[in-house]
């Protein structure tokens, strides 16, 4: 008979990897024998062989890693029906979403994913969306506000015949998003009216889009007379307010701009993340905090009750300190996920997911810092000396009463009415709040890197919480991938950065290890992406060796009759087998594969390299770094608003030298060995090994390689070809220098 026992929420899936385990293997002992033949031929080769043994070396140190991170991969089934039965009511939410540049990020992006949140399948009346521009536009706030009057009858429509996709610009893309059961005659109408409704909505804001903004600063946009992008006071408006507490209602909105003054710093997004988390402490302060970037929107309307499976669910709350979604992107699919199948459920086996800065589910008491073993005292106070309490978390009697009801766990404390906290709001909101406080410091949104995800969720590792995953089929959250070349490098630039400016301070991880509680592989796993940027500067090595050997007409690569060479092409041809095989069981192509090979080495020794120049910069305190806005595709037709087809297209910017001068340089290479221009030297000369290496660096540059030869977008600019010729000219110029000194110290 069945058995009233309450069944678990969610359970773990260890997913078995023995092959995978077994060629992971495979291919680090042939690393390992390519090491030892290149030491034990040391003395009888040159410079080449020696840096290539270098260069090998630190790869199979990154494969370590990665080894250690995907060891023991897990995945969380979860069991939303059951939390009818078993959870009484469900908690409170609060739903962040960051705005940044209404040029860069359309606001018809930002405006999808605050619809998206409104109409989740959760009770409204737990709900309250918070949109922080730091941009302080009024264009924002009126496309909010119309948005607002739309969601009144989008969201009543969606969970009316349950909508899948609840983000209008996908769900109207095609029918796929129908429900199957709903088709009607009744419910056609509807969808039609609805189509109509978010057409004009999109007209409205398009109109609103012209330079200058075209409505009068009167009325309720009256606020943004008189104030400039980085010098006005805090703005915080209700846009809307479910005062009945409805549970299908629409869910509170709120518009914060936070205030900003040119001598005070502001922090990026870790700055205004701060700012939402006080805000909606003083006004709806619940117990959790889901925060979204504005260009991903809710893909699967049923994650919030999916997300609460792992944090109610959790017999010990440790063992969840918040729960991390995918980041995943609906125009390039296989960009990210062929990360979070392999390298992802690999930590999440570990000790728990990173968070990745958006699709994430908080506990705000984590947030406000506390320790796994504080939950223990429940009920009691954390901070039992009020001055503590005002120290780290700022002076607003309102907020410090909420953030001891929060770090508590309790769940029922909030405002009546959201007017009546506007006054603490606009407190915690002003710039001046996080003076001499320990926001950023020691817990919320932490300073001091541009990719404060990372950072902060290391900070909640080190503290000794696991944290959970929740990757339901669909997606649970959908984002644009940054179009084209250029914001792709800015984009990775700037992490390359960031987890650089982390690996370099106080919060690298090993010290997380000796000191706090991070476990050892997490340690790996957090080192493996902070070393991202700086294998730009072995694959730069490898990428020129080539080149350098037939200019020099010396060798890196064993030749065909010794036996080392078996070893090189097996390690070389296993990996990208293996490579391969990833891509094609995750469900892509061979030509996915080909493209995200070529895209990974172009990223590395273009934006990751410039990450290093930054970093470097930043360490010796010559530069402060910034946190540069990826431009957003433009379109919301739901191809990505590619308008490059796919094409790599290219800027001014100096990112893009480096690349090309390694392909001056091997076409250079190439003449001078295929036309023997050069006189033969009597050493060990290059063969057929260092053309092939020659040739393959320029197949995966193939880009590059057409951009010399085109115009417009998809052509090099001029300058920089000339910036590059001059490089390379040099290049091979010390190439030659070199071979001179090294024909000298063979003579001695
Ligand atoms: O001063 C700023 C700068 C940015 N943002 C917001 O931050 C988010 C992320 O910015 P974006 O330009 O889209 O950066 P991405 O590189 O695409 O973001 C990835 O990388 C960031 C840094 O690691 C993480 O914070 C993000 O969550 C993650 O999606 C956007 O909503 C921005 O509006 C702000 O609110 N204020
Ligand atoms: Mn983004």
């Amino acid at each position: 008979m069945a058995n009233p026992v309450s069944l678990p929420l969610f359970q773990k899936v260890f997913i078995k990897n023995t092959t995978q385990r077994a060629v992971d293997v495979t291919i680090l002992l042939l690393l390992l024998c390519l090491l030892a033949y290149r030491l034990l031929t040391l003395k009888d080769n040159g410079l080449a062989w020696f840096l290539a043994f270098l260069c090998e070396s630190w790869f199979t140190f990154n494969w370590v890693l990665v080894i250690c991170s995907r060891w023991t991969p897990m995945l969380y089934q979860t069991y939303p029906e059951r939390l009818q039965q078993q959870v009484k009511e469900l908690p409170p939410v609060d739903m962040f979403v960051t705005t940044a540049d209404p040029v860069l990020e359309p606001p018809i992006l930002t405006v999808n994913t605050v619809l998206s949140l409104l109409a989740v399948d959760y009770p409204a009346n737990k709900l309250a969306c918070y949109v922080s521009d730091d941009a302080c536009s009024p264009l924002i706030f009126y496309s909010l506000v119309e948005a607002s009057k739309f969601a009144k009858l989008w969201v009543p429509f969606c969970k009316k015949y349950n909508v899948q996709v609840r983000a209008p610009f996908r769900c109207f893309l095609d029918d796929r998003s129908v429900p199957s059961s709903a088709n009607s005659g009744e419910f056609q109408q509807e969808w039609k009216k609805m189509k109509d409704e978010y057409e004009q909505l999109c007209r409205k804001i398009e109109n609103a889009t012209q330079q200058p903004f075209p409505f009068g600063l009167t009325g309720e946009l009256a606020v943004f007379s008189n104030t400039e992008l980085r010098n006005h006071t805090a703005i915080v408006k209700v846009l809307w307010e479910n005062k009945e507490g409805l549970p299908d209602a629409v869910p509170h909105l709120i518009y914060i701009s936070r205030e900003k003054r040119p001598e005070h710093q502001h922090h990026y997004k870790a700055g205004a993340m701060n700012v939402l988390t006080r805000v909606s402490g003083s006004m709806t302060n619940a117990p959790f905090m889901l925060n979204v970037d504005c260009d991903m929107f809710v893909n699967n309307a049923q994650i919030f009750r999916q997300a609460m499976c792992l944090l109610l669910g959790a017999k010990n709350e440790r063992d969840c300190g918040f729960v991390q979604s995918p980041q995943l992107f609906y125009d390039r699919p296989e960009q990210l996920l062929i990360l979070h199948e392999y390298v992802g459920k690999g930590i999440v086996g570990i000790q728990g997911a990173f968070y990745q800065g958006t699709g994430c589910f908080h506990r705000r008491k984590v947030i406000y810092g506390l320790r796994p073993d504080e939950v223990e005292v429940q009920g009691r106070d954390v901070y039992s000396d009020e001055n503590e309490l005002q120290r780290d978390f700022g002076i607003s009697r309102e907020f410090m009463k909420s953030a001891a009801h929060a770090l508590k766990g309790k769940t029922d404390y909030y405002p009546s009415n959201l007017s009546e906290s506007l006054e603490a709001a606009h407190q915690v909101a002003g710039c001046g709040y996080e003076y001499g406080t320990s926001w950023g410091i020691k817990f919320g949104w932490m300073y001091g890197s541009t990719t404060e995800d990372i950072l902060t969720g290391l900070t909640i590792h080190n503290r000794g919480w696991r944290t959970g995953y929740c990757s339901p089929d669909p997606p649970a959250f959908l984002g644009c991938a940054p179009p084209g070349g250029p914001a792709t490098m800015t984009q990775q630039k700037r992490w390359a950065t960031g987890l650089l400016e982390i690996l370099f301070s106080k919060h690298n991880p090993i010290f997380g290890t000796l000191k706090g509680k991070l476990q050892f592989r997490q340690c790996l796993a957090y080192l493996w992406i902070f070393l991202w940027g700086l294998r730009s500067i072995p694959e730069l090595c490898y990428a020129l060796l080539p080149a350098y050997c037939l200019i020099t007409n010396s060798n890196f690569l064993p030749s065909i009759q010794e036996p080392g060479i078996y070893i090189f092409v097996a390690s070389f041809v296993s990996y990208n087998l293996y490579t391969l095989s990833e891509i094609i069981r995750t469900g892509f192509s061979i030509k996915a594969w080909w493209i995200t090979q070529c895209m990974a080495r172009i990223i590395t020794l273009s934006a990751w390299l410039f990450g290093v120049i930054n970093a470097v910069l930043k360490l010796l305190g010559l530069l402060e770094t910034e946190f540069e806005v990826t431009r957003k595709g433009q379109s919301t037709s739901g191809d990505g608003g590619d308008d490059d087809d796919g094409q790599f297209v290219f800027d001014e910017s100096p990112v893009f030298v480096p690349i090309t001068v390694v392909v001056m340089v091997h076409l250079t290479a190439l003449a001078i060995s295929l036309f023997r221009l050069l006189p033969q030297s009597s050493g060990q000369g290059s063969g057929l090994g260092e053309l092939f290496g020659s040739v393959f660096v320029l197949v995966s540059f193939w880009p590059f390689l057409q951009g010399l030869f085109r115009k417009g977008k998809y052509g090099i600019p001029l300058f920089t070809i000339f910036k590059s010729a001059a490089l390379a000219l040099l290049f091979i110029h010390l190439c030659k220098e070199v071979q001179n000194i090294c024909v000298i110290v063979d003579m001695k």
